[in-house]
């Protein structure tokens, strides 16, 4: 499983953790704006938006996983299996395959008023990478500061739901996920008042009762509203330090430790790594499995100009920081 969330302090934060039990091998990958994009269905890009994510690199394409681009624009694509439904080719339209849209969006759009626009004309359609990277069953969330939506392309076409949270998990569709949060409108991060009935004296006697009620699990549907009930209440200084370290604390609280969900016999769904996305400056934080301290690539340090795609590989391995 895998979870997304947005944060705004001073600058615009964008990140996912992603879940998985294996990986697929993963590099940090800057698109530069020269870089040419060949799109299956809609022609050669040789101009756009530089692009920074995290990828799995197959014969120098950029197969992101989750991404900004320079205007601060981010998306990412979480499992939806069951669900996703992708189309054939179609004439009118642009036919953009289900592996190239977060770079066709990013490379294009400068806010999500212009990637809606872009939605208004587009086909995702059922063309693989390759053999060996079939269809991923996909849903996406897109953000800028302003406003998050949530696209899922299904058997009965594409929509696209504005996504108040600027959350996103797995299974069921988005709006089911929206709905159960009516479920759980007496959650606060105040202490309760003694509403239970008459005459009958309770004790609040510990703080933090105020959420109890908020599931603990690792169901996506779990996930949602315990990511989305600390979102909404989180609160940090405005700095970047704090933002970013505000930002791994949000998505901490829907991580998974390795144990607690068994895929199939001994294998376990983790969380590989978290993302923290600077979207206002192109900076890409990161966290892994094996290695807690956080990691970081800017794009601004490199070359945008250039052809030619710049990769950094994932550090792993816990750095301990001794004090004596
Ligand atoms: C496995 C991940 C989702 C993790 C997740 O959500 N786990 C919930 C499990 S649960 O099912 O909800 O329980 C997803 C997220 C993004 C995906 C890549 C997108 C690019 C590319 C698309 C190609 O078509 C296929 C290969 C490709 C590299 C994809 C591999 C894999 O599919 C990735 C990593």
């Amino acid at each position: 499983m895998c979870t997304a969330a947005t944060y705004k302090t001073k600058d615009f934060y964008f990140g996912r953790t992603l879940d998985y039990e294996f990986s697929y091998g993963d590099q940090i990958a800057i698109t530069p704006r020269n870089y040419p994009l060949h799109f299956r269905h809609a022609g050669d890009m040789e101009n756009h938006y530089a692009i920074i994510g995290m990828a799995h690199v197959a014969g120098d394409y950029p197969l992101y996983y989750d991404a900004i681009n320079e205007k601060g624009v981010g998306m990412a694509g979480l499992n939806f299996v069951g669900n996703a439904a992708y189309a054939d080719v179609w004439s009118g339209v642009d036919n953009i395959a289900q592996f190239e849209f977060i770079p066709w969006i990013l490379s294009q759009c400068s806010s999500i008023v212009e990637v809606r626009k872009l939605l208004g004309q587009i086909n995702i359609v059922n063309t693989p990478f390759s053999e060996q990277f079939p269809l991923a069953q996909l849903h996406w969330i897109i953000s800028d500061e302003k406003e998050s939506i949530t696209v899922e392309s299904m058997a009965d076409g594409m929509h696209i739901y504005d996504n108040p949270l600027g959350v996103l998990t797995n299974n069921p569709p988005f709006p089911q996920q929206m709905f159960q949060l009516n479920n759980y409108m007496h959650l606060s991060p105040k202490q309760p008042e003694n509403n239970f009935g008459n005459g009958i004296e309770l004790n609040a006697y510990s703080r933090g009762m105020g959420a109890l009620g908020l599931p603990g699990d690792l169901s996506s549907s779990s996930r949602f509203v315990r990511v989305a009930f600390t979102k909404v209440n989180s609160f940090s200084g405005e700095s970047e330090e704090e933002s970013v370290s505000q930002f791994f604390h949000i998505l901490g609280s829907v991580d998974q430790q390795r144990g607690c969900c068994e895929v199939s016999d001994g294998k376990y769904e983790i969380t590989l790594y978290t993302s923290c996305c600077n979207a206002t400056k192109g900076i890409y934080y990161y966290n892994t499995y094996e290695n807690h301290q956080i990691s970081a690539v800017d794009m601004h340090r490199e070359d945008l100009e250039s052809q030619k795609l710049i990769c950094y590989p994932v550090i792993q391995g816990e750095k301990i920081n001794f004090q004596n």
